[in-house]
């Protein structure tokens, strides 16, 4: 199959970085964005301040408002806007093109992940999902990033891997496309907790034992899903769970800073936080853990933290409270 040219939907943050990782490889690539201001910015100035701020884009990315067919089409919208997005390409320019999706989130309503969302609206899609711990702002600067490119084993992800690659941007190929996505949408509700520790000023101690223990969490509803463990250990797991739940660049852990120090969600919400996919992702999650019947405490305490019904003190006095039992 060529795989050359490439069509990122999205003109956000991570849809600008990697159109500037395809380009700067030497990618024929096309942005897809539907703000017009955003288009003309991208095409004229070559850059994307909203969400990019002065840095400079590759001259190369064009960018257009409607869609325009390639070789690889990579969905980068947030992940609660997928399935609009979706509904505004004809599925026939999808059919049996590799589809990459991007984002990290699992759908309210249908509980859906992305790859179950493409699989409603192009169905003859070839899906796959790029994860791992790879903020926009470095993909785009051209930092090292390393990411796992997730597909079901049946087709070649290897090839897939090879025409995404770039100087900065290397992709690991991978079969376990349902551990990748749990995974990277549990990864930001995880985050929004850690956030919270540190706001709540509880200190690294609670923080690291969270993350531990959020690993293990993600761990037990990933394989009752059908994913596997030790994708958990890669760059999609691991990898990301590190980065997000550990600086305040990452929107959800910002997010679950200003929980942690009093702030509602509602508060933080209309004060213009940046996209936190967590937030919504976070009661689905909840429900996932009790349809697959796993126990996800931590699921759950994020859940009481962004309603809003107990304080982080009272939310973790509970998590101490439960009882002892051995570690695995
Ligand atoms: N920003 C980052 O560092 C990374 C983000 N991601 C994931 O990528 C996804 C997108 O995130 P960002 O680009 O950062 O968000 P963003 O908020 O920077 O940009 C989102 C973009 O999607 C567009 N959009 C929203 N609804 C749309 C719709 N219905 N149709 C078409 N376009 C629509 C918006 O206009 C905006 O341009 C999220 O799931 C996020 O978790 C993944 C890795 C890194
Ligand atoms: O997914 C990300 C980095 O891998 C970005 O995290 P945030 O969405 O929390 O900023």
């Amino acid at each position: 199959m060529r795989l050359e040219t490439v069509t990122v939907v999205g003109g956000g943050a991570w849809g600008s970085a990697l159109a500037q990782a395809a380009a700067t490889a030497g990618r024929p690539v096309t942005l897809i964005a539907r703000d017009e201001k955003i288009v003309d910015e991208i095409n004229t100035r070559h850059t994307n301040t909203r969400y990019l701020g002065g840095l400079a884009l590759d001259v190369r990315i064009v960018a257009e408002s409607l869609f325009v067919p390639a070789d690889i089409v990579v969905m980068a919208v947030p992940a609660q806007a997928t399935r609009q997005a979706l509904a505004a390409i004809d599925p026939e320019f999808l059919a049996r093109r590799p589809v990459v999706l991007t984002a990290k989130g699992l759908e309210t309503g249908t509980l859906e992940r992305q790859s179950e969302i493409l699989g409603a609206m192009a169905p003859l899609a070839v899906p796959y999902v790029l994860s791992g711990p790879s903020f926009a702002a470095d993909v785009a600067a051209g930092r090292p990033t390393a990411v796992t490119l997730a597909g079901d084993g049946a087709s070649d992800t290897s090839e897939l891997a090879a025409a995404l690659a770039g100087p900065s941007l290397r992709p690991y190929a991978a079969d376990d496309r349902v551990g990748v996505e749990i995974a990277g949408a549990l990864k930001n509700v995880y985050a929004l907790a850690c956030g919270a520790v540190e706001g709540a000023g509880l200190g690294f101690s609670a923080r690291s034992a969270l993350m531990a223990r959020a690993y293990a969490e993600m761990a037990r509803i990933v394989t009752a899903m059908g994913g596997s463990a030790t994708t958990l250990t890669g760059l999609a797991g691991l990898g990301d769970l590190t980065l997000s739940c550990t600086t305040p660049q990452s929107r959800n852990y910002t997010f679950g800073l200003a929980l942690g120090r009093g702030e509602s969600t509602q508060e933080i919400l209309a004060g213009g936080a940046g996209l936190a996919e967590g937030v919504a992702t976070a009661p689905v999650a909840a429900e996932l853990a009790e349809r697959f019947e796993v126990d996800a405490p931590l699921v759950a305490a994020v859940n009481q933290l962004l309603t809003g019904v107990a304080s982080i003190t009272h939310i973790v006095a509970g998590l101490m409270a439960r009882p002892l039992k051995r570690e695995s």
